[in-house]
């Protein structure tokens, strides 16, 4: 039986690990913080971490960027996209106005992840103007919050399952900017991930350009490029070593084959770079196919 750590318990990312491994045994490992999603594995403790790694309305998660490049050594073993359907949470009793509907000025504060925030900025500017906002470790911490603290005028962004694991209202439903709003899950650990196939494959890699080689970027991108080799996603992150010296991240659309992949990377090792393979890995991208 896999073990597997993931946020807790009602969260996005829950219910998008629920949905990969359906129908297999897991030990589920639930931590309050990202930080103790990927230590749990790199620890050893558990055989997978699931790691929210980029959304549809806000684009990449640093921190767990962040997280993945800096802290840990976990390649990435699999990506699947889920969709992320955001509500907001309360108790509908503590909110009531004269006619019976919901007094939106009695809500005092919403406490959520600062992803699922930002992915309901228009409903909040709209409904919530006077509210604060809290970002927390997760949606479904903020769910905690509000269940815990009654008659504070606190509402939380989150999904179904945690409002009614929390015994909570939904306020008002698919709060989101926009819909199909999605987010990319990495699976990250030691192992390869061989429960479901996919077509698709990826390969991420880590780019520190050459200091002092003006054009490096371009070559880079060259040496993919005459290959027919296509990259999906390029993304500078700071090294956090220097100001202005970045790495760049880099998804590739295929798996590291012998020859195509690999003579890539050598001709821009060649100027100078340096490669880190994140990963090369299965990709999911239609939900409903898994
Ligand atoms: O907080 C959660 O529920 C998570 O799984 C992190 C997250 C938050 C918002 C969008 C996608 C994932």
């Amino acid at each position: 039986m896999k073990t597997i750590a993931v946020l807790p318990a009602g969260s996005v990312s829950d219910e998008a690990a629920k949905h990969l491994f359906r129908g297999e045994e897991v030990d589920w490992k639930h931590h309050r913080l990202i930080s103790d999603v990927f230590l749990s594995t790199a620890s050893g403790v558990s055989d997978y971490s699931i790691v929210p790694i980029e959304n549809t309305i806000e684009g990449s998660v640093s921190l767990h960027m962040d997280w993945l490049v800096h802290e840990v050594d976990l390649p990435i073993q699999a990506e699947w996209v889920y969709p992320s359907i955001q509500n907001l949470i309360g108790r509908a009793s503590e909110l009531k106005d004269a006619s019976g509907g919901i007094d939106y000025s009695l809500i005092t504060k919403v406490v959520s992840h600062p992803v699922a925030i930002a992915q309901c900025y228009q409903f909040l500017r709209k409904h919530l103007p006077h509210a604060a906002t809290e970002p927390v470790s997760s949606t479904a911490e903020g769910v905690r919050i509000a269940q815990n603290n009654p008659g504070a005028g606190l509402a939380a962004i989150g999904t179904m399952t945690a409002a009614a694991n929390a015994g909570l209202d939904v306020i008002a439903s698919a709060i989101t900017d926009h819909d199909n709003n999605y987010t990319r899950f990495l699976l990250v650990g030691p192992a390869p991930y061989t429960a479901r196939q996919s077509d698709s494959r990826k390969t991420s890699i880590l780019v520190t350009l050459p200091e002092d080689y003006p054009g490096a970027l371009h070559q880079v991108l060259s040496a993919f490029a005459w290959r027919k080799i296509n990259l999906s996603r390029i993304e500078s992150r700071p090294t956090k070593k220097k100001l202005g010296n970045y790495y760049f991240y880099i998804d590739i659309d295929m798996a590291l084959d012998t020859v195509l992949l690999p003579s890539a990377i050598q001709e821009i090792e060649a100027i100078g770079c340096h490669v880190r393979i994140l990963g090369s890995y299965p990709s999911f991208a239609d939900y409903k196919k898994l």
